[in-house]
């Protein structure tokens, strides 16, 4: 947000609304200049709420809900912040500093009365236009905490962070070639990682960047690929059936200490998000490990580490997507600062790196009623109806095992069905259901097959169809149609 972005790259998440004025290209440029202007005073007074409640409006007129509601919910906690601090009792030998970011002890100087309650009314002041932005960017319906919007890349995102480097693809492949299931008879690695997943493009759409995992050896039908097991994962709470033979619950997870890891550290208890997130818990847990991950492995920007950077994300014009005030800011937010981050000071954490993250997230995490799983290889798999290796989740929900269908030869691309229970289904539902995780249409062999053998059909009914049509319905040159106003009628008195 702090450099420059291009107009053309614009595109508004908010929905649409009926009477909505078009911005034009001048009026997207100042804004976009008014929000780089805004993001380097945030950068410079970083606890100041009202820098940040300016950028909330920015963010609003640039028709980014989520965003101006990231922002504004910061407004709002540094103004009760700032306000605690009037309020404990020691206010009257403290002054608030030069642009609210940090209080100083004057004890030659006692405040007076008078001042602190106009900072203190300054402040509530602030808190409440501050709450308006947060309200108006929510819509009430169904839930008063929730907003929707469409996803969409936002156009200051780095060019190092839209695309995935060599250097990454040569990571991916050492970490297939690491795998533990490569190691048993023979030392060469069963997949490697390469571009042009889908073939090179005859549309001038650039598939350079669509990868996909490709067999690096003969591989015989039954063999195991790939063992892969997650870091990245989160699972339901126990759910509210009381039953004693699953002493947290009927439905949710039955592992006492889950959802901490066996390796986390005891300060690390991520127990409260679980209590905290209720149904959801699962992918809002999911979203603060990855974060976590950035933070343990000491990666200046999460959107550099490679868990991250290796991941496609969809963006659908069409769909509508919800944002929720409780698990897209609240949880990501505490759990931050839990995990050592300051949220105002340190934008490499920022709302519009939360939602990029997420939307990421999304298209490449798998999950059952229990968990919701990140897993770092098998995300790199595409989909095919007719899919020539299988997988199956472990009992610890995490693990993910994929082997061979059948035999594969090297250099074929390795396919996974995305949901297994879609292969009886004709190609228009198939494709449907698989929407939700590709971007178009499935590209797969048996959809192409089965689509060009639904188009011959097609022509052939409409060729004769068409030959009936002529029989039936030709007119002969002579014949004059009737039209209804072309009868006269005999009026009589
Ligand atoms: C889990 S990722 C698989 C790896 C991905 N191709 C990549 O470049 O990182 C899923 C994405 O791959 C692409 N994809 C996978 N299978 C596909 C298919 N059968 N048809 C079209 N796109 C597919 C879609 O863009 C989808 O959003």
């Amino acid at each position: 947000m702090d450099t420059p972005f291009d107009v053309t790259a614009w595109r508004p998440t908010r929905v649409p609304k009926p009477g909505d004025l078009e911005l034009s290209d001048n009026d997207i440029t100042s804004l976009g200049l008014q929000l780089q202007d805004q993001t380097n005073a945030i950068h410079a007074h970083a606890y100041d709420p009202n820098t940040w409640l300016q950028r909330a409006k920015t963010l609003k007129e640039l028709r980014y809900p989520e965003l101006a509601l990231g922002d504004a919910h910061k407004a709002s906690a540094l103004c009760r912040k700032h306000l605690n601090r009037l309020d404990d009792g020691t206010k009257i030998f403290w002054r608030l500093g030069h642009r609210m970011g940090f209080w100083m002890l004057d004890p030659d100087e006692p405040r007076d009365e008078e001042q602190n309650d106009m900072l203190e009314q300054y402040l509530v002041r602030l808190q409440s236009r501050a709450h308006q932005v947060e309200v108006n960017c929510m819509y009430f319906f169904p839930e008063h905490e929730e907003g929707r919007f469409r996803r969409r890349a936002y156009p200051w995102i780095h060019e190092s962070h839209r695309q995935r480097s060599d250097n990454l693809l040569d990571l991916l492949s050492q970490e297939f070639a690491d795998n533990i299931a490569n190691h048993e008879d023979d030392e060469r690695p069963h997949c490697v990682v390469r571009r042009h997943a889908f073939g090179q493009s005859d549309n001038g759409k650039d598939t350079r960047d669509v990868l996909g995992v490709f067999a690096a050896k003969g591989i015989d039908a039954g063999e195991e690929i790939l063992v892969d097991k997650t870091r990245t994962w989160g699972c339901n709470g126990p759910g509210r059936n009381v039953d004693m033979r699953n002493l947290f619950g009927g439905k949710g997870c039955g592992d006492p200490i889950h959802p901490n890891d066996e390796s986390d550290d005891a300060n690390l208890d991520l127990r409260w998000i679980r209590d905290d997130a209720g149904k959801q818990a699962a992918t809002t847990l999911l979203n603060c490990r990855l974060l976590l991950c950035c933070i343990q492995d000491s990666v200046e920007h999460p959107l550099d580490h490679p868990l991250i950077a290796r991941l496609t994300p969809t963006y659908r014009e069409d769909k509508m997507n919800v944002y929720s005030l409780l698990h897209d800011f609240t949880l990501p937010n505490q759990a931050l600062q839990r995990f050592g981050i300051d949220i105002f000071a340190n934008h490499n954490f920022d709302t519009w790196v939360l939602f990029t993250i997420q939307a990421r997230v999304l298209n490449n995490s798998c999950g059952d009623p229990i968990a919701e799983c990140l897993n770092p290889l098998f995300c790199l798999f595409n989909h095919s109806c007719e899919p020539n290796v299988l997988w199956t989740t472990a009992e610890d929900h995490r693990t993910i095992r994929v082997r061979a269908a059948r035999n594969l030869q090297q250099g074929e691309q390795l396919f996974v069905e995305y949901d297994g229970f879609m292969s009886d289904q004709p190609l228009a539902t198939r494709r449907k259901r698989m929407m939700q995780w590709l971007d178009g249409p499935c590209q797969c062999s048996r959809c192409a097959r089965e689509e060009k053998e639904i188009q011959r059909q097609r022509k052939e009914k409409r060729d004769s169809v068409s030959e009936v049509e002529t029989r039936e319905w030709d007119i002969p040159n002579h014949a004059k149609v009737v039209l209804p106003e072309d009868l006269l009628v005999p009026l009589k008195n």
